[in-house]
């Protein structure tokens, strides 16, 4: 039989304390290479606490947090503290703060679809344009482990399903294990094998579905609990482009969904009816 690979990260019984409060105890996860790990729960209840233990900013006051020997890690926060009144392209920008050739920063836009933005100032970048920016300056890097703070914040519905396939491929082309932190409970990405819920302590884990309809789950998130978890699932008939065109299955593309398309969840509810206008 095939030896399953060593994590890529081991947390086991790991917890902070600060001040004399624990911030997070008791957190026992692993990630796998190829493995998607969603960590969710209310807001202060851990999750980026957790994921700096993962990463090694933080040493756990118990319990251990183990990386493998020479793993790459790519951290893509929240939030970055950037001068945007200075002058910066998107092509520079990828090769601020790492040993990254052009030819990697172009091929790590192209996989992300903002190959034709490498010239553009980083001032000017939609939201959901800078968070593609962003996963490119982190897969340049060949990451063994990418962690993402909430990569669809600030972007739209429409955009964070987008976001969430762009995320599924990276991990099947770098075949990297995948932490994503969720800091707002509306969609998980279906791709995801597992889901960590925190309250403190690891609260209920398994696939999105059982999490979805666990007691603790519902315990936790009460009558919100059915609707605030929406696994996301489709089936792949049309894609949406980066320049916000959208190809079909068929090759064609057009400015605008077909009414009849069923890329998003709920019945036609980003869909146009007919009107032309993607909402
Ligand atoms: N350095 C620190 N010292 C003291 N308390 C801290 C420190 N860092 C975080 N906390 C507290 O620990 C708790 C967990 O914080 P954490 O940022 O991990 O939560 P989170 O689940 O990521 O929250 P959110 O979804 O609101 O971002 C919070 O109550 C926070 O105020």
């Amino acid at each position: 039989m095939l030896k399953r690979p060593d994590p890529l990260v081991t947390l086991d019984g790991a917890g902070i304390c600060r001040d004399g409060r624990w911030l997070v105890r008791g957190v026992s996860c692993t990630v796998d290479p190829g493995e998607i790990v969603t960590l969710i729960g209310p807001n202060g209840s851990g999750k980026s606490t957790t994921a700096k233990m993962a990463l090694g900013i933080l040493k756990p006051d118990e319990g251990s947090a183990k990386r493998r020997d020479g793993l790459r890690i790519a951290y893509v926060p929240q939030s970055l503290a950037i001068d945007w009144t200075l002058p910066l392209a998107v092509d520079r920008f990828l090769r601020l703060t790492g040993p990254i050739g052009k030819a990697e920063a172009a091929d790590a836009l192209a996989a992300t679809g903002v190959r034709h933005l490498a010239r553009a100032e980083v001032r000017t970048l939609s939201g959901g344009e800078f968070q593609r920016v962003l996963l490119a300056r982190a897969i340049a890097r060949k990451p063994d482990l990418l962690v993402l703070d909430e990569p669809v914040q600030g972007v739209d519905f429409t955009g964070e399903i987008a976001l969430y396939e762009l995320i599924k491929s990276i991990r099947d082309r770098l075949n990297c294990g995948v932490l994503l932190i969720s800091h707002d409970l509306h969609v998980v990405m279906a791709a995801t094998d597992r889901v960590i819920c925190l309250n403190g302590h690891v609260c209920c884990s398994g696939t999105p579905t059982a999490v979805a309809s666990s007691a603790e789950y519902k315990a936790l998130f009460g009558a919100r609990a059915a609707s605030t978890l929406a696994v996301y699932e489709h089936s792949h008939d049309h894609t949406h482009l980066p320049d916000g065109r959208v190809q079909h299955a068929d090759g064609t593309i057009t400015n605008h969904c077909h009414p009849g398309d069923g890329h998003h969840p709920g019945p036609d509810a980003l869909h146009n009816k007919g009107d032309g206008d993607v909402r």
